[in-house]
């Protein structure tokens, strides 16, 4: 996938999926669906606008069978998102995100998007009209033969482009607009009634701070997951019989609730690029303050498993939270809940085992 924050650089002509798509959720995934070469026969014909057959004249029917058979004709799967968040740019503070960079950019690359335009969230940008936005960066500069965005996409400066704008306006240019309903989830409510939900990254947040991960993947349509380098700690675990991997990942991560998880280890092949090794496992996400920890630590214990895993980056994805962190009278009295604790890991992950 060929990433690019200035819109010089990026390879046209271009089919956008336009939006934030922190978290690349399943209310993001169809909105970017229409926009992959796989997508692109089967849509074609399904989209709004009464002069596709004109477009798809333009973008080269058969264009997309393969990467190897790119020709100047061909039209770039391209995801366009703000950089920094608007919501960053405009309240100064630093914001956590569900995907930073490195992840956001795994995860468009696994749905199969060729280009990623990070566009630089800047006063110019944010000034600009919903007309200029189009003119401008759309058509001008990315080329845009088709765009796909969820229905509360909004765009220009102060946000005053409306999907129906952008649809209006881009007909000017002959490109058409597919505008995606937004994704609803069946949720249980604690009384047993049923109510449907509409899938967004602040809902996500919300239920990952509560811990109920169940819920949260089910909405993200995939485990949440942290990624990072094994750095080393105290070396107390190996000390008790649990040898914990710290984990260190990136600084603008959102972090779940704190505790303890049951969760999935996945070990990144250096070479390949690729994660190999998977294997089951319990993270504490929290302070230690059993051994008077300062700072917040993310430790994962494979289960069943001893190696080297320091520098080695780490793929953990959190399934089921067990319990909250506690204090502990002493090294004796962890070390029994620790084991506890993967009584309870093997006993959610049971059929695996
Ligand atoms: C599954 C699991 C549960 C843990 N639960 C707690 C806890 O409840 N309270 C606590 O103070 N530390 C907890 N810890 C963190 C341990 O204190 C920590 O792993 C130990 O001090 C070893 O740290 P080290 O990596 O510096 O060697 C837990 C660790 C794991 C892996
Ligand atoms: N089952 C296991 N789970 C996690 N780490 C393990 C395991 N077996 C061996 N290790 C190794 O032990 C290290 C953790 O040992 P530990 O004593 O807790 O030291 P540290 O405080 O540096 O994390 C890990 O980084 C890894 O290299």
């Amino acid at each position: 996938m060929w990433v690019t924050s200035s819109t010089e650089l990026a390879l046209t002509p271009t089919c956008l999926a336009l939006g934030k798509f922190d978290g690349v959720h399943r209310g993001h995934k169809r909105v970017i669906e229409p926009i992959l070469p796989t997508s692109q026969n089967k849509i074609r014909g399904e989209w709004q606008s009464g002069r596709e057959k004109e477009i798809s004249d333009i973008s080269g029917e058969g264009s997309f069978t393969s990467n190897s058979s790119l020709s100047s004709s061909h039209t770039y799967s391209t995801v366009v998102t703000f950089n920094p968040h608007p919501q960053e740019y405009f309240t100064g503070k630093p914001r956590a995100w569900l995907t930073p960079m490195e992840e956001k950019i795994e995860e468009l690359r696994s749905l199969g998007v060729e280009q990623l335009v990070m566009l630089p969230f800047d006063k110019i940008l944010c000034t600009l009209s919903p007309e200029d936005f189009v003119q401008r960066i759309l058509v001008e500069q990315l080329q845009a033969a088709r765009i796909s965005v969820g229905e509360d996409f909004r765009f220009g400066s102060q946000r005053r482009g409306t999907v129906q704008d952008l649809q209006r306006i881009a007909a000017r240019y002959n490109i058409p607009v597919n505008i995606v309903s937004l994704e609803t989830q069946e949720y249980t409510q604690m009384d047993d009634s049923n109510r449907k939900e509409r899938i967004s990254t602040s809902l996500i947040r919300e239920v990952l701070a509560t811990g109920d991960m169940e819920r949260a993947n089910e909405l993200l349509g995939r485990p949440y997951a942290l990624v990072g380098k094994v750095v080393t700690g105290e070396q107390i675990g190996r000390t008790i019989g649990f040898p914990t991997a710290n984990l260190q990942i990136p600084k603008d991560k959102f972090l779940p609730r704190k505790g303890v998880y049951a969760v999935r280890v996945s070990i990144l092949n250096d070479i390949s690029n690729k994660y190999e090794f998977h294997c089951l496992g319990v993270m504490n996400i929290g302070s230690r303050p059993t051994v008077n920890g300062a700072n917040l630590s993310l430790e994962v214990h494979l289960l069943d498993w001893a190696g080297d895993l320091y520098e080695r980056t780490l793929r953990v994805r959190l399934e089921k939270f067990l319990r909250p962190e506690q204090k502990f009278s002493g090294l004796e009295a962890l070390k029994n809940q620790i084991q506890q604790d993967c009584v309870n890991a093997k006993i959610f992950f049971g059929s695996e085992l």
